[in-house]
């Protein structure tokens, strides 16, 4: 039996936090560019819960880097999915735009805004999939 200090507590899942974005009962999809296995494929503008930072923070500040706007984060949109290689759940939240701010494509090589007889035009990643299928809910 290897000693207490040699055995590893089960890391929990990263989180990868993402943004749906409703105006005009249309959604904000954007085309990533990197890395070249996702690169032309959609998701929902996020990143990478930092250490230290809560979803909601997390959230806001990828909403400034990728797209140039200040948000409220609201309510939680489908689960929790895992992604392919198990170590990290994406977790998509409903925001809400502040101030006026119109998002740009700061980092996206492309965006669309889609309505609900949009939301099968573009192909998502995989993971987005369940949580597009709530979108129409949404978007009615
Ligand atoms: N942002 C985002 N990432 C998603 C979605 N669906 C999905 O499978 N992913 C995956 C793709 C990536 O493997 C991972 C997010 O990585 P990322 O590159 O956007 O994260 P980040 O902005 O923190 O990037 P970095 O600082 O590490 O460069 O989650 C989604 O809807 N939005």
């Amino acid at each position: 039996m290897p000693s207490e200090q040699y055995v590893k507590a089960p890391s929990s899942p990263r989180v990868i936090v993402a943004a749906v974005i409703i105006a005009g009962g249309r959604v904000l999809a954007c085309q990533r560019s990197s890395p070249p296995e996702a690169a032309g494929k959609w998701e929902f503008p996020g990143g990478k819960v930092e250490r230290g930072e809560t979803d909601q923070q997390a959230l806001a500040r990828e909403c400034r880097e990728e797209l140039g706007i200040s948000v409220e984060v609201g309510a939680r949109v489908g689960p929790d999915v895992p992604l392919a290689h198990g170590r990290a759940v994406l977790r998509v939240f409903a925001v809400e735009v502040l101030d006026g701010g119109v998002p740009e494509a700061l980092e996206h090589a492309a965006m669309r805004w889609l309505a609900v007889d949009q939301l099968d035009s573009v192909p998502w990643l995989p993971a987005d999939v369940p949580i597009v299928a709530e979108l129409p809910a949404l978007l009615a």
